[in-house]
């Protein structure tokens, strides 16, 4: 069945995020690839949000990130505003509690969070390498806090979820009806985004426009997401306007799509509306990264999503000025 004709029959009225089990991801033989091609299709297609096991981050690199960011977190507040974003490049660095406003009809995101995009491991600290050379309007480097081990733990976990994200694009392209290797040359500089994020506990009476990060869509391709174990937060809204809790599940990663792949597929691929709330009486921490295509890359409909019926939905931009664009929005600067 063409793209375009299951994006027809879509059960967008979800009332689960499926599982996606990723240990035969590097089986090259046809059936394995276009079976799982297959689950992300509809993965895509009805929810915009899936599970992945066997994802291959291993614990221990999500350990030592989760430990070097409760450190982070925990500094007085002056020390991490040193930092804060609106003195950096591209919104890279701090942003303190309430400084972001990510659904336009919310009084603020009751979270805290630090930011940084592709650095090499073995680079000096804020180094623009090639990587870098076409950024254009997300052109800038990182800033880094003076908390021993931070930047090494926050860098190893960034590069797994990259090799993570790309191993998944062969999928997203294959579910698509494209070759594996479409994203190929539209990913080479990994403008990938990643947020380490810290939602205090909510306590006292309840305003509906006040919560961890208010409903909204993501900017890029897809979203890698670690949430901390044994705390219900996120929220997912299928087209009944239901909020279906997505939990930590052991040994996964959450992906969801984001508008960069509304874009590319017409809205085919679903950017589903997501928010988090921590009612939970305990810290909670949290690992979006967000994976998008290289900034010099136009966002255009791919053409198995467009018909006669289907006409192209945006404006054309590149995803450096998309998500620079939206990046202001959120935070209003
Ligand atoms: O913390 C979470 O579970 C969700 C974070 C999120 O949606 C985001 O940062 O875009
Ligand atoms: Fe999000």
């Amino acid at each position: 069945m063409s793209v375009l004709k299951a994006a027809q029959s879509a059960n967008t009225a979800f009332s689960e995020i499926p599982i996606i089990d990723l240990k035969d991801i590097g089986d090259p033989h046809p059936d394995v690839q276009l079976a799982l091609a297959k689950q992300i299709r509809d993965a895509c297609i009805d929810v915009g949000f899936f599970y992945v096991k066997n994802h291959d981050i291993s614990e221990e690199t999500i350990a030592l990130a989760l430990e070097s960011m409760k450190t982070y977190f925990a500094l007085p507040l002056e020390t991490k505003m040193e930092l804060d974003n609106s003195k950096t490049s591209n919104f890279k660095g701090f942003n303190a509690v309430f400084s972001s406003n990510n659904d336009p009809n919310g009084a603020g995101d009751m979270h805290e969070g630090f930011e940084f995009g592709w650095e090499a491991l073995n680079d000096a600290p804020g180094v623009l390498d090639t990587h870098h050379s076409n950024d254009g309007a997300m052109a800038g480097a990182n800033v880094w806090p003076e908390v021993p081990g931070f930047r090494d733990a926050l860098l190893h976990y960034y590069h797994g979820a990259v090799g993570l994200g790309k191993n998944l694009f062969p999928l997203f392209a294959r579910a698509l009806d494209l070759a594996p290797d479409f994203f190929d040359d539209k990913t080479r500089n990994s403008a990938a985004l990643m947020r380490v994020l810290h939602y205090p506990p909510q306590t006292g009476p309840i305003d509906e426009r006040v919560i961890g990060i208010g409903a909204h869509t993501d900017f890029e391709c897809f979203t890698i997401l670690w949430q901390q174990p044994g705390m219900q937060a996120l929220q997912v809204r299928n087209t009944r306007d239901e909020w279906v809790d997505a939990p930590p599940i052991p040994g996964t990663l959450v992906i969801n799509l984001g508008d960069q792949f509304a874009r590319w597929t017409n809205d085919v691929f679903k950017s589903t509306v997501h928010r988090a709330a921590n009612r939970s009486g305990a810290e909670r921490y949290s690992i979006p990264l967000f994976f998008g295509v290289d900034y010099d890359v136009l966002l255009e409909p791919i053409a198995s999503c467009v018909s006669a019926e289907r006409p192209p939905r945006y404006e054309v931009m590149t995803a450096g000025d998309y998500v620079k664009m939206r990046l202001q929005a959120t935070y209003g600067h």
